[in-house]
């Protein structure tokens, strides 16, 4: 079956601005190098419909960078991004514009992604009558309906987002992202903002709304926690690269990559599944200045000279468990 969303050798690369010190050296004459930055480093992996994948690791890894390309909101620098089997610059217009209705985007700030001077039926149906979903006419009870989807009742319509909380304003983004009748949703750090209580209701809101509707969601998050209930698969990323792929089950059980152990350990909920792994200790380094050998290595507790030396590629192990470590694989020939 074909995936949903194929992603294949994807990467991301932007020019770092020069720092004001640098500026005045370029206007004295004086030659100022311009930096690259890797934020995503030849990822592959694919979603199918209906699918639930997590994508975890700690900011700045190029987590956003790449559900912005899964939008559409910026392109690869390189690697082939296929919806529905078909790339990205082999698509016509039609399937263009089906791409970018079908796959739509939960932000971690909603205040700052509603217009502050639109009422909710704006807000939630405008989008739907301009690309022609709905006539105008039906927007008002089209609104209603997924107000009451996402449980927040159809008497909100005139409302201005200042008038809600933050976990209403988060089910205002996501009436939002059901009125383009998406088949993925990729959710930012969906619920990091939101008091803890609530970011379980929203959790739930999202398992509830993908049992009704069968879309597919990339489901962004530095907390390997928050994934833990919703995805059927989780891809762990360090700086700029997948380091470890496979079901929920799989990381969650038996996790494989040094990384994947330190990022569990972190995450308070899942302690009693009795497995007892070591935090990580400082900080993830600069894409500017990424370390040589495997990136982990600086801080990972079990680094040998080979992981200071080789870059591990993801690949699979004899059980067919996706890892990027030599530890786990041996040294590469
Ligand atoms: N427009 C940009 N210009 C220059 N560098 C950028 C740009 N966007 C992101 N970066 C850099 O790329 C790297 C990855 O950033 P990205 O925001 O994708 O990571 P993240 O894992 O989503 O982190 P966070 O959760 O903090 O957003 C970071 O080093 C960031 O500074």
């Amino acid at each position: 079956m074909t995936a949903l969303l194929s992603l294949r050798d994807i990467s991301q690369t932007y020019v770092s601005s020069p720092d004001l010190a640098e500026r005045i050296a370029n206007l004295a004459g004086a030659n100022y190098r311009e930096t690259r930055v890797r934020a995503v480093n030849g990822v592959s992996f694919d979603v199918a419909e209906g699918e639930v994948v997590g994508l975890v690791g700690e900011s700045g890894c190029g987590k956003s960078t790449l559900g912005r390309m899964v939008v559409g909101v910026e392109r690869p620098a390189s690697g082939t991004l296929a919806w529905r089997g078909t790339a990205l610059e082999d698509m016509t217009q039609a399937e263009r514009r089906q791409w970018e209705l079908e796959v739509q985007m939960i932000f971690q700030d909603p205040f700052a992604s509603l217009n502050p001077r639109m009422r909710v039926e704006q807000i939630v149906g405008e989008a739907a009558v301009i690309h022609g979903l709905i006539r105008r006419s039906e927007r008002r009870d089209y609104v209603a309906d997924l107000l009451n989807k996402v449980g927040l009742g159809a008497d909100v319509m005139t409302r201005y987002p200042h008038q809600f909380s933050g976990g209403q304003r988060q089910r205002i983004g996501i009436a939002r992202a059901l009125a383009l009748r998406p088949k993925l949703i990729v959710c930012d750090e969906a619920i990091s903002a939101l008091d803890v209580s609530i970011q379980a209701q929203v959790l739930n809101l999202f398992e509830d709304l993908r049992h009704e509707f069968g879309f597919a969601y990339l489901f962004i998050s530095h907390d390997l926690g928050a994934v833990e209930h919703i995805a059927d698969r989780v891809a762990i990323m360090y700086l700029g690269r997948l380091v470890e792929i496979g079901t929920a089950d799989e990381v969650f059980e038996n996790p494989r990559h040094p990384y994947t152990r330190a990022l569990l350990a972190e995450a308070p909920r899942l302690d009693r599944r009795g497995q007892k792994f070591t935090p990580i200790e400082g900080e993830i380094p600069s894409p500017l200045n990424p370390p040589p050998g495997c990136a982990f290595h600086p801080r990972c507790t079990q680094a040998t000279d080979a992981c200071r030396r080789q870059v591990p590629t993801l690949r699979s192990g004899k059980d067919g468990r996706l890892t990027a470590c030599i530890l786990e694989h041996g040294e590469p020939v």
